[in-house]
């Protein structure tokens, strides 16, 4: 049996599913024989290391009892087996071996994570990353990323088969014309509960309790996080393009940026007559308002589109996510990949199955 250490930032929603996944899929691991075995957990300011590198790493008992630490809101320093931390590439200096992967579910900005990876490229290791800021920051770190065993099917369509796809198109000689679709949980779920009725802010209160959103959910009703999913699928194309090169339609009035995340909270019931009077407008002449990019050597675009009810995309319910490839062989009817694009238990699967793939890989 090889044991793979697995060294993981963030135990929020998804870090936590993708513990209890692990966990959970010991049997489908040893089919491949191998184990992945937590030698390392951070979250912002603390971190849980296993003391010696033996083959268990940490036990599934203190596993299970971070959990609901971490669900109870603690922080991993306050832990007993916690301690205060701010340095991941020391963390990856510590707690790893060879063919270990690093894993990246926090929402932590390129700068914060960026040292880490270096240090992961240096000893060989494996990188997989549900985080899409340090692939959509500067192109220095794109490259280094992909100078080593990557993955980061979650960062677009969450546990879809997107990126792989998109990869398997290219690597099989297709020639991508353009790549379309509904990338946001968040903004597809809102748009549906307001069809239905609901009030915008209620909406948005409800995508966040149900762990669709962003930890700033402004990072949604911006634009951002659909522009950072249409830049990844740009650059997977081969499109060297930056963030600097995209407009983005912000749900929300310019003042909200600057806002206390707090004051955002309590402010946001202020935009709910203007959304509201948008979607109205829009069902007057049939149509549904979707958030669509469009990513082609042409270049890229996001943006509120006022789609027909009928049509695919305004068929669209909740978080799914539907994202169409136009390519050389699938000319006249593009490829589909549709279903849930947000909620961690889905996004952790798509890290779990990165991780199996770079099980295989790492060594
Ligand atoms: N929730 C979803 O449906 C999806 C989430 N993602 C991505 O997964 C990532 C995590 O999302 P959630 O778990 O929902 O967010 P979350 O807010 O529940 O968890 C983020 C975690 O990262 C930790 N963190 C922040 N900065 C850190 C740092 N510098 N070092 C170590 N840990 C740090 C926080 O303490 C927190 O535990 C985000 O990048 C998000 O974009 C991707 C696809 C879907
Ligand atoms: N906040 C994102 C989560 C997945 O990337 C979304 O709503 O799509």
């Amino acid at each position: 049996m090889r044991y793979i250490p697995i060294i993981q930032f963030g135990v929020g929603g998804v870090g936590r599913a993708l513990i209890r996944q692990v966990l959970a899929t010991a049997e489908q691991q040893a089919r491949y024989g191998f184990q992945f075995v937590y030698t390392a957990l951070a979250d912002s300011d603390g971190a849980v290391v296993a003391t010696r590198h033996e083959d268990e790493g940490l036990a599934r008992a203190l596993l299970e009892d971070l959990v609901e630490w971490k669900a109870a809101g603690k922080r991993l320093a306050e832990h007993p087996e916690g301690y205060w931390q701010g340095d991941l590439a020391a963390l990856v200096d510590v707690a790893g071996w060879p063919g270990a992967i690093v894993v990246d579910v926090t929402a932590a900005e390129a700068e914060t994570v960026a040292p880490a990876f270096q240090r992961a490229r240096d000893l060989g290791y494996g990188i997989v990353l549900a985080n899409k800021k340090p692939l959509t920051g500067d192109l220095r770190l794109w490259d280094l990323l992909h100078a080593g065993p990557l993955r980061y099917e979650s960062t677009v369509g969450a546990g879809l088969p997107v990126i792989s796809t998109l990869r398997t198109l290219l690597d099989t000689g297709d020639s991508v014309k353009q790549v379309q679709g509904a990338l946001s949980g968040t903004l597809g779920f809102v748009m549906s509960a307001l069809e239905a009725g609901q009030s915008f802010s209620a909406a948005v209160r409800e995508a966040h309790r149900l762990g669709y959103t962003e930890p700033d959910p402004r990072d949604d009703l911006s634009g951002m996080d659909v522009a950072r999913k249409a830049l990844i699928l740009a650059r997977t194309l081969g499109l060297p393009l930056s963030m600097d090169t995209l407009t983005v339609e912000p749900l929300y009035p310019p003042d909200f940026a600057a806002l206390s995340r707090d004051e955002f909270w309590a402010r946001l019931d202020e935009v709910d007559a203007e959304m509201q009077a948008r979607v109205a407008s829009a069902a007057a002449e049939g149509n549904v308002l979707r958030y669509v990019a469009d990513v082609s050597e042409a270049g890229v675009s996001v943006g509120v589109q006022a789609v027909p009810r009928e049509s695919p995309l305004g068929a669209l319910r909740g978080t799914d996510n539907l994202i169409s490839f136009t390519t050389a062989r699938y000319a006249a009817r593009p490829l589909v990949v549709q279903g849930a694009g947000a909620g961690v238990d889905v996004t952790a699967a798509g890290v779990l199955g990165d991780m199996f793939q770079l099980a295989q890989v790492c060594r």
